[in-house]
């Protein structure tokens, strides 16, 4: 590894945007199944790895909903949480804030408490045992109906003090934020945080639904923002956190080529935007590795590597004491580093 790749690698670090779903490995998918005596359409770990090939985003999604019939019992989902958390604390992140798909599981007759607890019980173990911190992030799926999230918020009821926001993921094109007003603003009046994804596939419009209608505290990727100037001025005026991730963007075609990725353009432009890895089972790396997929292009130095870390605190939703003890943290380790 090169001096850059290793000062980055070791970097403390938080995760704000990672699909638990989305964490499942083809070898944990394989031995779920098997405990769960169920049947995958496909032969083998190397198949199924062979079928993540995606030229957009529903081409993930359709595999990533299909891959998620595994789980089934607390357990699953306790262990899927805490293998995950295993791979995090190893990139040096000490903080999560995870994202989860309730309806995915819901719809398929698991219910809401199997998911939650076997969860929450995996984020009390890496607490406890990696000194991972984490916060969980419930999100609606977007191609289904406001009823059907209303009734997801209702199904929440009993873990709102263990759930710290609401967020918005699935198909963009075509379900606006717009279609979510009165749940994220029950969410609101519920105490809880909100967050959405738009601006990935979805154009600058979405992006400024989500800030006027949805009242987000964070958003999620935020790519085409930049296609309108007006909208990247407010977005890093306010100060407002980007998810950005590189290898997504990447697998997802939402850009070209890695070198060409825009997370350089959102810094300068003084954007707070933050590295993180979506679904890494599916989009071909943890956290480290989508860092370390922006040293090639040459344009990021360590200052703006420590910067964007930096930024995964800011952004984050832990408590001033805790953002600062992180940001000390980093401090520390930038000055042992002595870089130039
Ligand atoms: O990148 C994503 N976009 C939208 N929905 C998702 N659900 C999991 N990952 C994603
Ligand atoms: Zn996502």
């Amino acid at each position: 590894m090169t001096d850059l790749a290793h000062f980055v690698s070791g970097l403390p670090k938080a995760e704000l945007h990672l699909h638990i779903e989305g964490s499942l490995e083809p070898e944990q998918m394989f031995e779920l199944a098997r405990r769960n005596r169920i049947a995958i359409p496909f032969a083998s770990v190397e198949e199924l790895r062979g079928a993540y090939s995606f030229s957009r985003l529903q081409d993930f999604l359709d595999i990533y909903y299909q891959g998620a019939d595994v789980l089934r019992t607390e357990e699953d989902f306790h262990d899927l949480a805490l293998a995950y958390f295993r791979r995090a604390a190893a990139d040096s992140v000490v903080h999560a804030e995870i994202f989860f798909d309730p309806q995915t599981h819901t719809d398929r007759g698991i219910p809401f408490q199997v998911v939650a607890d076997g969860l929450l019980a995996g984020m009390l173990e890496a607490e406890r045992d990696l000194g991972v911190t984490s916060r969980l992030i419930l999100c609606f799926l977007r191609h289904l109906d406001e009823d059907a999230a209303f009734e997801t918020l209702a199904a929440a009821e009993p873990w709102l003090d263990r759930i710290a926001a609401v967020g918005l993921d699935s198909s963009e094109v075509g379900h606006p934020p717009s279609k979510f007003r009165r749940v994220f603003d029950r969410a609101g009046e519920m105490g809880l945080l909100r967050v959405a994804h738009a601006g990935e596939e979805g154009p600058p419009a979405y992006v400024h639904e989500a800030l006027d209608l949805l009242h987000i505290d964070r958003l999620d990727h935020g790519n085409r923002a930049l296609e309108d100037a007006a909208l990247t001025t407010r977005l890093a005026r306010s100060g407002m956190t980007l998810t950005v991730c590189p290898l997504s963007n990447l697998k997802l075609c939402v850009v070209e080529d890695i070198d060409a990725h825009p997370i350089e353009r959102m810094l300068r432009l003084g954007l707070r935007a933050t590295v993180n890895s979506d679904d890494p089972a599916y989009f071909g790396g943890y956290v480290n590795d989508n860092y370390r997929a922006l040293i090639p292009a040459g344009r990021l130095d360590a200052h703006d590597f420590a910067t964007l870390a930096r930024n995964s605190f800011l952004g984050s939703f832990l408590d001033d004491v805790a953002v600062t003890r992180h940001l000390d943290t980093i401090d520390a380790y930038v000055a042992a580093a002595a870089i130039a």
